[in-house]
C-alpha cells in the first residue's frame, strides 16, 4: 500500500496552518481569498481504506441535517459553512472555533476541574445533544476531544504564511504543529467562559421517522462508549465486513439514548480527572482496546459492570472534593449511567438536573455578554453534486458490500472509493484540474444507513481513539492446504508425547511433538479458511491454539493446527509451560502479546469472531502507523 495520501486544497481559501489530524483527515485554518474570513477547513481523504464513502455521506448528512436551511444555526453545534468533494477529498468548510478541544482543556487543570465550569460545559453538550436528537440524530462519539471551545475574544489576526501556486497551494512537505506557532488553547478565565461546539460527525447517525429505531453498528470511543454497543462485540451474530449485527439479531441499541452516557463518562472524568472505566474497573485488561472491550462485555454479562457502577458514587467521594455541589454531581452521573438505557435520565431531564442548573445561568450570561446580536443565519453551501454523492451511491455500495471475501475486508474500501470515484467524475463535470464551483443547492438528508469503516489505534486506550471493528467470519477457500510453518526445522524428529520441560540443551522448540503427517483434531471446533496467506493461517493457528491451551485447566495441551482445511489438522503438541511460552515468544512477533489476555475466560461461542477482530486489527493498526505518516496537498 502506498504510504502517500493526496488531498486537494479548495483554491479559493488560503491555506494557514494545521489545527489537528485525525484517523480521517486532517483539520487546518484558513482564510477565504477574498472576504478574509477564518474557517478551518477538514479535508478527507476518501481512497483512503480507513473511510468508507457511507462515513463521509453520514458526516455530511448529519451536518446539513444539524445546519438547516434558513435557520440559525444553534450555538453548540459546530456549523457547516461549505462542503463539496473533489476527486478523492471530501472538503468541508466549518466555522473556526478557536479555543482548542475540551480535551486539551482539561489537562490545564491538575485534577478534575471546578464544578461551576463543569456544568457550564456539560450544559451546552446536553443542549447540543438535545437539539440533535430533535433532528433525530445521534452523535455516537461525544467524547472531550470532540467538543471545540470558543473563547469569545477575537483571535490574532495571523500572518498567511503560504504562498499559491496557480490554483493550488501546493504543499509536500511538512507543517508547523499547532502548538509551535502559537497556543491555541482555551485558557480558563472565570469572566471569559467558553462557548462549546460539538463537533465530529463522522460517527453520527440519522434515524428516519421513527425515534425507537434500533442500531446495530459497533461505534464510538471505548472510554465514553455505552454497554449496549460495547456488547456487540461477544455477539454471535456480527456480520463481516459492516461491523453490524445482522437483521436476525435479537440485540441493537437505541442510537439516541447512547449519548446520555458518554455525557455521564465525561462528567465523571471532568469531575475526577480519571477516566471512568480506569476508576470502577480498576482491573480491567486496558492494554488493548480489544481485550478491554471483550472483557466490559463479559463483565456486562456476569454482572461485575453493574458492581461497578453501583461503586461510582463512592469511588468519587474518594477525591475528597469539597465543593458543596459534588453530591449533585454524583446524582448527575448516576442518572445517566445506567446499564439499562431505558432507565437513564431523559435529555430533558438531563438539561433541567440541579447539578446544570449554574451551568445553565453561566451560559446565558456568556451569550447575553457575547452573542446578543448575533442573528446571523449562515446557510451551507452544498454544491449539487454533493446531492448526488449522498443519493446515488447507496445501492451499489450495498451490492459491493456484499461481494467481499474477509481477504478484502481488512481493506474494505478501497475498490469501492475507486469506483466511486470513477462515478464522480462521470457525474461531476468539476473532476478535472479545479474544483467543483459550488451552487447553492442543498440536498434534503434523507435517512442514513450507517455502516463504519473501522478506524483504530489499539493500544493507545487512555487517549480513547476511535475504534469500530469490523469482524469478518472466515471465507472459504480453494487454496491447497500445505502445512507451512516457519517454526518447523529439519532437525525435529518425533518424540514421544511427554517430554521434559526445556532446558538450555533442549530447546522448547524440542518439546513439541510434531504430528507428521497431520493428524485430524478429535473435538467440536471447526475451522475454516481466514486468508489465502499459508503464514496468516499458520498464524492464526497458533494464536487459537495457544489461547485455548491457557485457558484451560491443570491438563492443558498445547496444539498447533492448521486451518487450512474444513476439517482441523493438528500439526503439533506438547504440555510444558515452557513450551506455550516459547509459542508465545513466536505469537509475539505476530501480534501484540497483551492480545492473549482475552482468552481470560474461555468461550468457544465468541473467540473465533474476537480472533477474526484481533486479525482485523492487526492489519488495521499497520495501516493506521503508515495513514499517520503521510499526507500530501495538492
Ligand atoms: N472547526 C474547527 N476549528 C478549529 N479546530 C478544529 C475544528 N475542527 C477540528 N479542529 C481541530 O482538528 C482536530 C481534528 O478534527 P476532527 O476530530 O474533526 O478530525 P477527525 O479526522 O474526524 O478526527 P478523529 O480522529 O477524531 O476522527 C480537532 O481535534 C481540533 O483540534
Amino acid at each position: 500500500m502506498s504510504n502517500q495520501r493526496v488531498l486537494y486544497w479548495p483554491e479559493t481559501y488560503n491555506n494557514i496552518k494545521e489545527l489537528g489530524r485525525g484517523v480521517s483527515g486532517v483539520v487546518y485554518k484558513a482564510s477565504h481569498k477574498k472576504t478574509g474570513q477564518i474557517v478551518a477547513i477538514k479535508l478527507v481523504d476518501m481512497k483512503q481504506s480507513k473511510i468508507s464513502t457511507e462515513q463521509i455521506q453520514g458526516e455530511i448528512r448529519a451536518l446539513l441535517t444539524l445546519n438547516p436551511e434558513n435557520e440559525r444555526s444553534h450555538i453548540n453545534i459546530i456549523k457547516l459553512i461549505q462542503c463539496f468533494i473533489h476527486k478523492t477529498t471530501a472538503i468541508f468548510i466549518l466555522e473556526y472555533v478557536d479555543g482548542g478541544t475540551l480535551e486539551d482543556f482539561m489537562y490545564s487543570f491538575e485534577r478534575g476541574m471546578p464544578l461551576p465550569l463543569i456544568s457550564h460545559c456539560l450544559y451546552q453538550a446536553v443542549n447540543a445533544i438535545e437539539y440533535m436528537n430533535s433532528k433525530k440524530c445521534s452523535h455516537r462519539d461525544i467524547k472531550p476531544a470532540n467538543i471545540l471551545m470558543m473563547r469569545n475574544r477575537k483571535p490574532k489576526q495571523l500572518q498567511e504564511q503560504q504562498q499559491q501556486e496557480g490554483g493550488y497551494i501546493r504543499y509536500s512537505g511538512q507543517f508547523q504543529p499547532e502548538s509551535s506557532q502559537e497556543n491555541n488553547n482555551y485558557q480558563f478565565d472565570p469572566d471569559e467562559l467558553p462557548i462549546l461546539k460539538v463537533t465530529d460527525y463522522g460517527y453520527a447517525s440519522i434515524g428516519g421517522n421513527d425515534s425507537t429505531e434500533i442500531h446495530s453498528t459497533l461505534a464510538g470511543s471505548p472510554l465514553y462508549m455505552a454497554p449496549e454497543i460495547i456488547h456487540i462485540i461477544l455477539s454471535p451474530f456480527l456480520e463481516p465486513g459492516t461491523g453490524k449485527l445482522s437483521a436476525d439479531s435479537p440485540e441493537g441499541y437505541n442510537p439516541l439514548l447512547v449519548d446520555v452516557w458518554a455525557i455521564g463518562a465525561v462528567a465523571f472524568r471532568l469531575i475526577t480527572g480519571d477516566d471512568l472505566i480506569s476508576v470502577i474497573f480498576p482491573n480491567l485488561n486496558q492494554a488493548t482496546v480489544l481485550a478491554a472491550l471483550v472483557n466490559l462485555a463479559k463483565m456486562i454479562d456476569n454482572g461485575d459492570f453493574q458492581k461497578g457502577l453501583n461503586s461510582i458514587p463512592n469511588e468519587i467521594r474518594k477525591y475528597g472534593l469539597v465543593d458543596p455541589d459534588i453530591e449533585l454531581g454524583i446524582s448527575f452521573i448516576s442518572a445517566l449511567l445506567q446499564l439499562d438505557p431505558k432507565k437513564r435520565l431523559p435529555l430533558k431531564e438531563t438539561l433541567n438536573h440541579p447539578f446544570l442548573a449554574k451551568g445553565k445561568i453561566s451560559f446565558t450570561q456568556t451569550l447575553n455578554q457575547h452573542y446578543k446580536d448575533n442573528k446571523d443565519v449562515l446557510n451551507s453551501i452544498i454544491p449539487s453534486d454533493i446531492s448526488n454523492f449522498l443519493n446515488n451511491n447507496n445501492q451499489q455500495q450495498q451490492q459491493q458490500q456484499q461481494q467481499k471475501s474477509f481477504s478484502t475486508s481488512s481493506l474494505p474500501q478501497v475498490d469501492q472509493q475507486q469506483n466511486n470515484e470513477k462515478d464522480q467524475s462521470n457525474s461531476s463535470s468539476s473532476s478535472s484540474s479545479s474544483p467543483p464551483s459550488p451552487t447553492i443547492s442543498k440536498s434534503s438528508p434523507s435517512s442514513l444507513s450507517s455502516s463504519l469503516s473501522p478506524s483504530s489505534s489499539t493500544d493507545d486506550l487512555p487517549k480513547a481513539m476511535k475504534w469500530s471493528s469490523s469482524v469478518k467470519p472466515p471465507k472459504k477457500s480453494n487454496f491447497t492446504p500445505t502445512f507451512l510453518s516457519h517454526q518447523r526445522s529439519d532437525k525435529i524428529s518425533l518424540f514421544p508425547k511427554l517430554l521434559p520441560p526445556p532446558t538450555k540443551d533442549t530447546p522448547p522448540l524440542e518439546t513439541m511433538n510434531w504430528r507428521s503427517p497431520p493428524i485430524e483434531v478429535g473435538d467440536s471446533i471447526t475451522w475454516t479458511t481466514l486468508t489465502q496467506d499459508a503464514i496468516f493461517q499458520v498464524q492464526f493457528s497458533v494464536l487459537t491454539s495457544f489461547l485455548k491451551v491457557i485457558s484451560a485447566t491443570n491438563s492443558y495441551q498445547f496444539r498447533i493446527i492448521t486451518s487450512l482445511t474444513k476439517v482441523p489438522l493438528e500439526i503439533a503438541v506438547s504440555n510444558h509451560k515452557d513450551t506455550i511460552l516459547y509459542m508465545y515468544n513466536i505469537v509475539k512477533t505476530v501480534i501484540a502479546p497483551q492480545l492473549i489476555s482475552l482468552s481470560n475466560a474461555f468461550d468457544e461461542n465468541s473467540i473465533r469472531s474476537v480472533l477474526a477482530a484481533i486479525l482485523y486489527q492487526i492489519g488495521t493498526e499497520t495501516e493506521q502507523a503508515e495513514i499517520a505518516n503521510g499526507w500530501t496537498l495538492v
